[in-house]
Parts: structure tokens; C-alpha cells; sequence
């Protein structure tokens, strides 16, 4: 594989440090998302929180102020109700009532008018400067409902429009008995929409949150910030009546609201007196961008925080990739050299022509063998062999056919049946010789005559050879000696063997001829 193969895609990641180094900032990375995901869902948990905690508060403290209202109001009711004679209305000084009824008003500025009515609806007494005359409430609902309910309490009702202003108002009434308990009139007072817009305007709340006062039946009386057209309106479907109130008097939850389908985080209270619900209501997509804008400093730090990391991620696995490359490189490079001095180191110790062991690959095995010996006491054998008329080979066919001869003959001599013991080297020109450790002088003369006959049965043509065979021959000369003195065996086993092959050639040549001397 190529260095620049090697480090495409993910090879970096095959290294040990760079997957350590990878795994190591995605922990780091995950870490700091989850912390950051955790604070920030903890922040928002505790907004939500505390939307719900003021939406409580404020439903709490303003079903208490609806209630000293209508309570202010149902006080000076029962203040009127004793200023009528037994008899009814009817028997009452109108003028000396009226103007009773102007003066308790006037103290009460949430109140828009305080009425008193015959047993017929017609209208006896008012705060009012003038009393209209002929003017009969008897189809107001508040009315109706006296007639027919013979209990004293108070009754609140939907929100009208006042006849004497025109004002929307919330009708408050108390029923007027006889003596017998006979229904003979009725008291109203009538609480100014306006003073609930004007005191539900003094709190600070977002365009979508709500704050809503109404009866337990769900008629809306008055809900901020919604328009007068909202009034009277039934709420009964929504989740506050449906579920919360049915669990609980006072509570919180969130819910669409069933005025705008917006959500929102409510807090709710019914009041313990009278019949009035008031609900507080913060917008939850507002909430949710106030909220985003207050944690923008900590989204930017925490988004700042992950890009650092993520920066310093992609610096340090570039380090690991160069450092994996030069590491490679490195590697590489010490193979190629191992390489090149193997090659060097046979390159050295061969015979470039004939690929069989070189003169110093000899002198060194024979010195080996021959320390062997000398621990062992076995005999080591040498043959040395010298081409036939070699020089005449030369002249006839040249010095290239001679380099080819020799490597013919160098084959044929590699492949004579030898131990893995042995060694066959070019001892120089046209001379070989053969190693032979842990051998006779009988198996090292049949060695020598096997390779006068394998190189002869070769038949490389030679026709200047004054031999009658006309082919290459080989002269051998064979010596063993048995291992004592290293340095001076090599030596003598050596002139041994050249003197055999002295011998050889004396003889006739093609011949191989054992020393017997050692
Ligand atoms: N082509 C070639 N010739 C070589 C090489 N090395 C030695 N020679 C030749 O081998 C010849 C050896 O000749 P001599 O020593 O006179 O012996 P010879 O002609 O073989 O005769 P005898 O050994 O007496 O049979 C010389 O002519 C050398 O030049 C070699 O590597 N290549």
C-alpha cells in the first residue's frame, strides 16, 4: 500500500492514538452537550415554574380583592335593605330613599348605580340625581330570580349594559321580604366593568397573558386583555371547569385557553364567599422567546464552548495524522532499508556470475566447519576444481561465452544431489570448490568424482580441448582434515586439496584425486 493510500478516510482512526484521541473529543463533545442540555432544561424547568407560582399568586390575591368588592357592595345592600319599612318599598319615602342611596354611592366608586325596585320591577329609589320615571326592570334576570327564590343571600349576576348610563355593569341584588316573607321588591347595586379594566391595567403583564374574573358557571365577567365583546361569554368548555376546578378550589396547570386556543401557564382560585372564579393566565410562547433571549448569553457561550472543542479536536487529529504519517514514513523507510542491506548483505556474500557462494562466503564457512570441527572432532572434507583447457575455451569462443560456460557449469554443479550441509562456491576464475563438513575422505573422493561426471555428462561443446571427448571437463582434487586448529587447518586444508588437484591435472585432467596425506 502507497503512503498516500494508507492515510485516506479513516486510517487515522486505525492508529491507536488518533481512535483514543477521536474518542476522547467525542466524549468530551457529548459532555458538553448533555451538561448544556441539562442546564438550559433546568432553566426553562425553573421559568415554568415560576410563571406557574405568580400565576397562583395573582389569581389568589385578585379572587380576595373581587371578594372585598362584592362583599363592600353586598354591606351596603343590607345598609339599604334596612332603610325600607317593613311593608316594602312601596311604603318608603322616595325622595329621603333616593337620596340615601346617592350618598352610600358616593363613597363607593367601583359602584356605577344602587337601585331599589317594587314588587312590579318599577323602580322606586336610585342614586341617581333623577329617577326616571316609568323605567320597570321586571325582565332583568336578577329580578326574575328574586321573585322566584325566596332566599335572602346575595345574587350576582351576567354583565349588563346599565339602563340609566349605558355602562356595562355587574348586577348585584338582594331580594326584599315582608314580614310573611313576601317578595316585595328588590335592591341592586351595579359593579362598574371599568373599575376591574382599570385595576387589572395596573399589573404588568404581556400582551398574551390573561387575567379573567368570572362566574363559577364559566360566564366570563371581565377578561383582560380581551375585548368587551369576550363578556358574558361561556368558558365552561375549557380545562379550568372541565378538570382543575373539579380537582381543586386553587391550583395551577397549562392549557389552551378557550377564549384564543393560545397556550398558557395558569393559575386559578375560586372564591370561598360568593360565586367568582379568577384565573391568571402567562402567554407559554412568550415565556418560551423571553426565556430564549435571557439564555442567549449562555447558548453563545455554550455554543462557543463546542466549536473551541470541536476546534481544538480538528488541530489535534491533524497532529495524530502527521505524526501517523511520519511514523509510516518512518516505517517504510526502515523496511526499504532492511531490504537494501539484505540484498547488500547477499550481494556480498554471492558470486555475481554464477549465483553460488562467493570467495568470502567460502573462507568463512570453511573457518566455521572447521570450529566445529574442532568441538565435534569430525572430519571436514574440501574439493577445489579447476575448468579443463580453460584458456584455449577463451580463445576459441571469447570471454562472454566463457562467463556463460562458467555459469554452466556453476548450474550443474547446484544441482549435484548435496546435504544442506555443504557448500558450493566459485572460489575464483575458473576454480570451485565444495565444503564438505562431517565427511570421509572415501564420501568426499565420491563427491569429487560426481562432479568431474556431471559437468563431463553436461557435454558443453569444446573443441580446442586437447582432450579426445571435445567438452568441458572438470579436474578435481579432494582433501579432508579433522578439526583441531582453526586458522591453521583452513590453510592446510586448502593446499591440501590444491595439491590433489595438482595431481588431477598432472594425471590427464577430467579426473578427481584424493590427498590422502591429512
Ligand atoms: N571468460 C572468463 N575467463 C576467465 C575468468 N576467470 C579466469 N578466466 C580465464 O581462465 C583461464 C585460465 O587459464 P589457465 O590458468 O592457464 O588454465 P587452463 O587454460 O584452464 O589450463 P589448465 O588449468 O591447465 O587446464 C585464463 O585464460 C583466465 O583469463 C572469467 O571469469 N571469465
Amino acid at each position: 500500500m502507497k503512503l498516500s493510500e494508507k492515510l485516506s478516510g479513516t486510517f487515522v482512526l486505525h492508529s491507536s492514538l488518533g481512535r483514543t484521541m477521536a474518542i476522547f473529543m467525542l466524549l468530551l463533545l457529548t459532555a458538553v452537550l448533555v451538561v448544556s442540555a441539562w442546564t438550559l432544561d433546568r432553566s426553562w424547568s425553573r421559568k415554568l415554574q415560576d410563571a406557574e407560582s405568580s400565576a397562583v399568586n395573582l389569581s389568589v390575591s385578585q379572587a380576595r380583592q373581587a371578594e372585598d368588592t362584592f362583599l363592600q357592595t353586598e354591606i351596603t345592600l343590607r345598609a339599604i335593605q334596612r332603610e325600607i319599612p317593613d311593608g316594602g318599598p312601596a311604603y318608603a319615602n322616595k325622595a329621603a330613599l333616593s337620596r340615601v342611596l346617592t350618598e352610600m354611592k358616593s363613597g363607593l366608586p367601583q359602584l356605577n348605580g344602587l337601585f331599589v325596585y317594587d314588587t312590579q320591577g318599577n323602580w322606586v329609589a336610585t342614586s341617581s340625581a333623577h329617577t326616571p320615571a316609568g323605567m320597570n326592570n321586571a325582565d332583568r334576570e336578577y329580578f326574575i330570580y328574586h321573585r322566584a327564590n325566596r332566599h335572602g343571600g346575595s345574587h350576582i349576576g351576567h354583565v349588563i349594559r346599565s339602563r340609566l348610563t349605558g355602562e356595562l355593569v355587574i348586577p348585584v341584588s338582594i331580594r326584599l321580604n315582608d314580614a310573611g316573607g313576601g317578595f316585595v321588591g328588590v335592591v341592586l347595586a351595579t359593579v362598574r366593568i371599568d373599575s376591574f379594566r382599570r385595576f387589572y391595567s395596573y399589573f404588568e403583564m404581556g400582551d398574551g397573558d390573561m387575567l379573567a374574573l368570572m362566574l363559577d358557571d364559566g360566564t366570563a365577567l371581565y377578561v383582560r386583555p380581551f375585548a368587551d365583546s369576550f363578556i358574558n361569554r361561556s368558558l365552561s368548555s375549557s380545562s379550568l371547569f372541565t378538570t382543575q376546578l373539579v380537582r381543586a378550589e386553587r391550583g395551577k396547570g397549562t392549557w389552551k385557553s378557550a377564549l384564543d386556543n393560545k397556550v398558557r401557564i395558569f393559575g386559578y382560585a375560586r372564591s370561598g364567599q360568593y360565586p367568582l372564579i379568577v384565573a391568571a393566565g402567562f402567554d407559554k410562547s412568550a415565556l418560551w422567546s423571553q426565556w430564549l433571549h435571557d439564555s442567549m448569553p449562555d447558548l453563545v457561550l455554550n455554543g462557543t464552548l463546542l466549536l473551541i472543542i470541536i476546534l481544538i479536536g480538528t488541530v489535534v487529529l491533524r497532529q495524530v495524522r502527521t505524526n501517523v504519517e511520519n511514523q509510516l514514513e518512518l516505517t517504510m523507510l526502515r523496511d526499504e532499508l532492511t531490504t537494501i542491506n539484505q540484498s547488500l548483505q547477499a550481494l556480498a556474500l554471492l558470486d555475481g556470475l554464477t549465483g553460488l557462494a562467493n570467495r568470502r562466503q567460502f573462507d568463512l564457512f570453511l573457518t566455521q566447519s572447521l570450529k566445529r570441527a574442532a568441538i565435534s572432532g569430525r572430519p571436514v572434507g574440501l574439493i577445489m576444481m579447476d575448468i579443463d583447457f580453460f584458456k584455449r575455451y577463451n580463445d576459441t569462443y571469447g570471454h562472454v561465452a566463457g562467463d556463460n560456460c562458467l555459469r554452466r557449469v556453476g548450474d550443474e554443479l547446484k544441482n549435484m544431489p548435496l546435504r544442506q550441509t555443504d557448500l558450493i562456491a566459485r572460489y575464483g576464475g575458473e576454480e570451485f570448490a565444495i565444503v564438505l563438513p562431517d565427511t570421509t575422505i572415501a564420501a568426499a573422493l565420491r563427491i569429487a568424482q560426481i562432479a568431474v561426471e556431471t559437468v563431463r555428462e553436461a557435454a558443453i561443446p569444446h573443441e580446442s580441448t586437447a582432450l579426445p571427448a571435445g567438452v568441458v571437463t572438470l579436474s578435481a582434487g579432494c582433501f579432508v582434515v579433522a578439526g583441531s586448529d582453526a586458522e591453521q587447518d583452513a590453510q592446510h586444508i586448502k593446499e591440501g586439496a590444491d595439491h590433489a588437484l595438482y595431481q588431477a591435472k598432472h594425471n590427464g585432467r577430467n579426473q578427481a584425486v584424493i590427498n590422502e596425506a591429512g
